[in-house]
Parts: structure tokens; C-alpha cells; sequence
């Protein structure tokens, strides 16, 4: 390039480089609090992980979408209480709306199935691979983002649906080593909660606010959520009778305690038995605590979990009839579950099933000579043309740089152009696991 004195490249007698307008400010390299780089160890376990989800999307037949990780606010503004609004990355943007970084990804599959309309044909079964945010005060260190794998279906009212997804998640576990030993999925269905509520006549609107409170059993002292719940409006019979019911761990008890006309029963006696032809009942178990701590949720609602119970949910999900209907949609009945990037990397870590990902190159090409750089790029195309991994060597370095790298970049084989064998249409080939080393013609490198 041009050194800016007005001519072409010019010796020693080039302008000195001219002075920066501003004095550099040292930047923090570190990236914004609660967030992560990927260099590329970390990425390629990235890419190992959003590979095994996107592959197990594909064996179920699901098509992958994706929408914008900003979002109006609206979407996200909900009244019973959840955290994911307490910390919601919202803000004004310069044309004054309020906006938000999604904290999660079913708002944004429920707007576009909606924008979409008529013009899908039901079921509609889609899966996202996307970045969700919270802005929490760093009190407690946490992350402020993650990336969420969600597999949804719509148009589905039968708990077929949940079924299917569950068997999903059991299937992507398999890939990636992890048995019914290390994880299950606890499952019940908020209609429990609904006919417990209705038997004590509380209200339908309290519904999602009980179950966000619900949702806390197992994170703050029981007699903070009975506060909690007679807060919203429940008597003191109800409260012990629904914490009475969300104890019960055995769908016979449940059956007993509700009887078996109801809803629930019917849905969670169906997904037991379909989970038997999915041969996937090891992994899976009653528990009529699980409420899951999204307010929109309707029926089934499950969650995985690590049997030694030394982490958070690994993913979570359930039946969402009513959130398209309050986003002004047809009342389309849905389900579908997230899954987080972090939970199952520490799962991976504690069972030692972190994949062995280094990088591979098979070939370093480099010129003996820098005369020969032209030809070097030759080689390099050659073989990338023939679909080979080159790693071409761009500058003019010593053998022993060039051997240091190729072990650095695990290189199988070291290409080298040197001028004797490039006047006779050869390269020499050295195989850098054995050593051996020949010449070869450079129509017949493969
Ligand atoms: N919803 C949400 C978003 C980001 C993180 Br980190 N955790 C939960």
C-alpha cells in the first residue's frame, strides 16, 4: 500500500508516520461484565454443542429460525411477578421506544408465528440456537447472557407434543454421553395446580402469580412462600393443602388426592405411557412440585435435572396454550422447552465428557524461498481447491519457526516449495506424525 507521501513506495527517505490525533486510551480488554468472549478453545466447544443440538433438531424433523435478539419491550412485560422481567435488559433507544435484550426466545417464536398466520400449515415445528440476556445487579457474579437451544411445536394440542420433546432432549443427552444415571426430567402438570386452586375457588388471575411463587420452593425458606401466597390472596387452608399436593411424587397419590376425571391426571397418565414407546420412562418422574418459573405456562411442564443435585435445571420447558391468544394471536395451542449453554458444560465437566476438540490442519505449505511465496500460493489453492485444509505460511520464516507451528496447529503433513523441486513441477511432502519425506509431482498431490 501507498506510505501516504504523495508517491509510490519510497526508501529511506519516507515521511515519518504521522502523529495520532489523540492520545491511545488503554481500552479494557476484557469484554462487558457478565458476558464471554469465545476464543477459539472455548468456540469450538461452542460449535461442538450447537452442533449436536441443531443435529438432533434435524433428526426430529424440526426447521431452525431465528429472530433479532433486540425485541420491543412489550413482549416481555408480564404481570405475575418472574424474575426474567425483574431483570430484564431493557432500555430507550434513540428513536424512543423501549426495547429489550430477550431473556428468552418463545415471545419472539410466538411473534413471528403469529406475523406468520395462515401462511404456515400447522404443526409448525421450529428450533432456535440464540443469545438471551438479563441485566442483574453483579451482586452475585452471575452471567448476563447465555445462549438458549429451543425446540418448539405448534398446532399440537396433545401431550403427544410434550412427548415428542422430551424424547428430544433424552436423545441429545445420548449424544453427548449422558445416561439416565446422570439426569432426569422431573414432570407434572400445572392443571394440578389449577384444580387445586379451583377447588378452594381462587381465582384464575392469581394463577400465574402462584406459580412464579410455586416456583421458589426450593429457593427460599417454605414460610416465605406461604407469606408469599396468602400475599396474592390464598387462605391458610389452601396454602397447606397446596403444598400438601405439590409434595406428592407418585401419579397413583395424585390420582387419589384429585381423582381421576380431571385434566391433569389424563395428560401426565398419557405422557407416562408414551414415554414407555419412546423408551425413555428411565428418565423420567412425577413430581408435582415443578411449576417452572415462566408465567405462561399451561399444562405439562418439565424440567432436567442432574441426579446429584449439585446444579441448577439443565433445561426446562412445557405446554404454552395461551401466550399466542394474549399476543393478539389465534389461540394456538404450543409447547416447547429452552436449554442453556452453561448448566450442561459444568454437567459435561463434573462426568469428565468434555469432548477433545483441538484444532487439525492437514497441511502447512511454505515457500523455502521468498521468491517462491507465488508458488507456495499456488500449492495452497491446489489443495484447497481439492478440499484440504492448508495452513500457508505468509511470511519469510526459518524451518524451525515453521516445524514449531506446524506442531502448534496440529498439521498432519508439511508441504514444502523449494526452488530445485519447483523447476521440476515437484513439491516436497514431509509426513510430520512418521517423518517420512518425499517429492512429488504437483498435478499428483492429494
Ligand atoms: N433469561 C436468562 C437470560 C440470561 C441468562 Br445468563 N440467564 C437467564
Amino acid at each position: 500500500s501507498e506510505n501516504g507521501s504523495g508517491g509510490g513506495r519510497s526508501g529511506a527517505l519516507s515521511a515519518p508516520p504521522p502523529v495520532l490525533e489523540e492520545a491511545v486510551q488503554k481500552i479494557d480488554v476484557n469484554p462487558p461484565k457478565g458476558t464471554r468472549d469465545f476464543p477459539p478453545e472455548e468456540m469450538r466447544l461452542r460449535n461442538w454443542l450447537f452442533h449436536n443440538f441443531r443435529e438432533v433438531s434435524r433428526l426430529y424433523g424440526f426447521e431452525e429460525v431465528d429472530f433479532p435478539v433486540l425485541e420491543s419491550e412489550a413482549l416481555f412485560i408480564r404481570k405475575a411477578g418472574e424474575e426474567i422481567r425483574d431483570q430484564l435488559y431493557c432500555f430507550e433507544d434513540r428513536g424512543n421506544r423501549r426495547v429489550a435484550l430477550r431473556p428468552e426466545l418463545t415471545p419472539s417464536l410466538a411473534r413471528l408465528v403469529i406475523q406468520k398466520g395462515k401462511s404456515v400449515p400447522l404443526p409448525l415445528k421450529w428450533f432456535a440456537v440464540g443469545q438471551c440476556w438479563r441485566y442483574e445487579r453483579m451482586t452475585r457474579g452471575r452471567r448476563r447472557e447465555h445462549y438458549q437451544w429451543n425446540m418448539d411445536i405448534i398446532g399440537v394440542p396433545e401431550v403427544t407434543a410434550e412427548a415428542e420433546l422430551i424424547s428430544s432432549i433424552v436423545t441429545f443427552f445420548k449424544r453427548i454421553g449422558i445416561t439416565a444415571s446422570d439426569v432426569g426430567f422431573k414432570v407434572s402438570s400445572r392443571k394440578v395446580l389449577q384444580e387445586v386452586l379451583k377447588c378452594y375457588s381462587i381465582s384464575e388471575n392469581l394463577f400465574g402469580k402462584v406459580c412464579i411463587i410455586i416456583d421458589k420452593i426450593e429457593k427460599i425458606p417454605i414460610d416465605e412462600i406461604k407469606k408469599e401466597l396468602k400475599s396474592v390472596g390464598m387462605s391458610e387452608e389452601a396454602v397447606e393443602e397446596l403444598l400438601q399436593v405439590l409434595s406428592i411424587k407418585s401419579l397413583t397419590k395424585l390420582e387419589e388426592i384429585l381423582g381421576g376425571a380431571g385434566e391433569a391426571v389424563a395428560d401426565l397418565k398419557q405422557l407416562f405411557s408414551l414415554a414407555e414407546n419412546f423408551g425413555y420412562s428411565e428418565w423420567i418422574q412425577f413430581d408435582a412440585s415443578v411449576v417452572r418459573g415462566l408465567a405462561y405456562y399451561t399444562g405439562i411442564v418439565f424440567e432436567g435435572f442432574d441426579r446429584e443435585g449439585k446444579l441448577r435445571a439443565i433445561c426446562g420447558g412445557g405446554r404454552y396454550d395461551r401466550l399466542l391468544s394474549t399476543f393478539g394471536g389465534d389461540d394456538l395451542p404450543a409447547c416447547g422447552f429452552g436449554f442453556g449453554d452453561a448448566v450442561i458444560v459444568e454437567l459435561l465437566k463434573e462426568k469428565g465428557l468434555l469432548p477433545e476438540l483441538s484444532l487439525q490442519v492437514e497441511n502447512i505449505v511454505c515457500a523455502l524461498d521468498p521468491d517462491l511465496q507465488g508458488a507456495a500460493s499456488t500449492v495452497a489453492t491446489i489443495l484447497r481447491e481439492k478440499g484440504q485444509t492448508v495452513d500457508l505460511v505468509l511470511e519469510n520464516k526459518p524451518l524451525k519457526w515453521v516445524f514449531k507451528r506446524a506442531g502448534r496447529i496440529n498439521a498432519q503433513r508439511l508441504i514444502l516449495v523449494g526452488n530445485t523441486e519447483w523447476q521440476k513441477g515437484m513439491v516436497g511432502v514431509k509426513i510430520l506424525s512418521s517423518g517420512e519425506q518425499y517429492e512429488v509431482k504437483l498435478d499428483e498431490l492429494e
